[in-house]
């Protein structure tokens, strides 16, 4: 038995779901050009659920059912509340997930039906979970979702408590139409671990945010804002980028393990950080990216992945950092939980093996004696 680290190049599945072929992402054989470029969030998180994209009275319907489980139960706003001011929003959305576990009746049954309402009801919900942490952390009460409003207007009402602009909503409802899945990315693999012992879907759930929490992960988003910060203007760009060359550390945004050319996403945030920052007549953080993508791309061969100009987008929206990753969440919870959802259709427990590199023919050797 011999070990592949990081299982690089491991077939794990089968999965109809998303795919990655020669650079190509597509959601159930749609490219994610196609669907950056026309679809909506609620229409790509029905075709991920179920296949195909729906009908204007399936999409009706997605849309009311969204509307009504978007609503959190009472304890679980009054546990937030509890929650530390100081943790990250991530930490605090895999708790708050994990309770509202607690409140569904139906979270242990398996049903293909019951958990096909659970998996829209955690979409609904977890905009909501998000839009309250950002307001309970700075001292403020959380704003309850609007009926009517699809999940990017309603995320940004119920942060900003007014009814947000046509220019934001399009730019976020774009992004999460680009994060929404990505085949077996690390939280995917986790939330279908979990499940895989035939466990509920908001234990698969809260794996997956744990999973997507870590920097190398959709946590990149937050640290390339941090590096962003840090850079402080575009002259200080080269010297600070030679500087983490130097030390061998990581360019956080940059890299991945399946593209190798460019991920596609990158390419279709880029232009929306350009277009925000013209808008806004000051390009400053689109400047400040596109100078460090060129060192990085010309020194290292390494090309911007979906975090980092997500990072600069984001920003221009009016967003704080700390909810670039629960924004990711707030997307791909689409995709963990069709994956889940196709995990019970042809299940199989996941339990690969590790070669072993301990030590051998030790003898017990009690307490006293050691
Ligand atoms: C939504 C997402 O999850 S997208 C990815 C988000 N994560 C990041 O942006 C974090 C920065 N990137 C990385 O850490 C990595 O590129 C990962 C985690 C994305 C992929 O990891 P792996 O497939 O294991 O790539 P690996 O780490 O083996 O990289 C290969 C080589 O490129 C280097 N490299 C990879 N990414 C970077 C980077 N961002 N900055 C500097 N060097 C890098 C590695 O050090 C390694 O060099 P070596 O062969 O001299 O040791
Ligand atoms: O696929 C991966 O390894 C990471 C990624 O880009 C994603 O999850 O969107």
């Amino acid at each position: 038995m011999t070990a592949t680290k990081g299982l690089e190049g491991i077939v794990a599945t089968t999965s109809s779901i998303s795919s990655i072929v020669d650079g190509v992402l597509t959601y159930r054989g749609y490219d994610i050009d196609d669907l950056a470029e026309n679809a909506t969030f609620e229409e790509t998180a029905y075709l991920l659920w179920f296949g195909n994209l729906p009908t204007t009275p399936e999409l009706q319907a997605l849309r009311r059912d969204l509307s009504a489980f978007a609503p959190i139960p009472d304890q679980v706003i009054a546990q937030m509340k509890l929650f530390p001011k100081e943790v990250s929003t991530m930490a605090a959305l895999r708790t708050a997930v994990s309770s509202l576990a607690l409140y569904d009746p139906a979270a242990d049954d398996m049903s293909r039906e019951a958990n096909e309402i659970k998996a829209v009801k955690l979409q609904a919900q977890i905009p909501t979970v998000v839009a309250a942490l950002a307001r309970i952390r700075k001292g403020l009460e959380p704003i309850a979702p609007k009926e009517g409003l699809t999940i990017a207007e309603n995320f940004l009402y119920m942060l900003w408590g007014k009814q947000p602009d046509v220019v934001s909503v399009k730019a976020l409802d774009t992004a999460l139409v680009l994060h929404a899945d990505h085949e077996l990315n690390a939280s995917t693999f986790a939330g279908r671990v979990t499940v895989a012992t035939l466990s509920d879907i908001y234990s698969g759930v809260t794996s997956a945010i744990g999973a997507l929490k870590g920097p190398l992960h959709g946590g990149a988003n937050e640290a390339v804002m941090k590096m962003l910060e840090e850079i402080g203007s575009l002259d200080a760009v080269e010297s600070y980028v030679s500087g983490k060359l130097e030390r061998r550390e990581k360019i956080m945004g940059f890299g991945h393990r399946v593209y190798k050319n460019g991920d596609p996403r990158a390419k279709h945030l880029m232009k929306m950080s350009r277009e925000l920052g013209i808008m806004k007549n000051d390009t400053t953080l689109y400047d400040m990216s596109v100078k460090v993508e060129e060192l990085i791309t010309s020194r290292k061969g390494l090309k911007p992945n979906v975090d980092f100009y997500s990072a600069s987008v984001y920003t221009q929206l009016g967003i704080e950092r700390e909810l670039f990753t629960p924004i990711f969440a707030i997307s791909r919870v689409s995709g963990w939980t069709a994956h889940i959802l196709e995990q019970y259709e042809d299940n199989r427990i996941i339990r690969p093996r590790a070669e072993y590199t301990g030590m051998s023919e030790q003898k017990y050797v009690p307490v006293d004696e050691r």
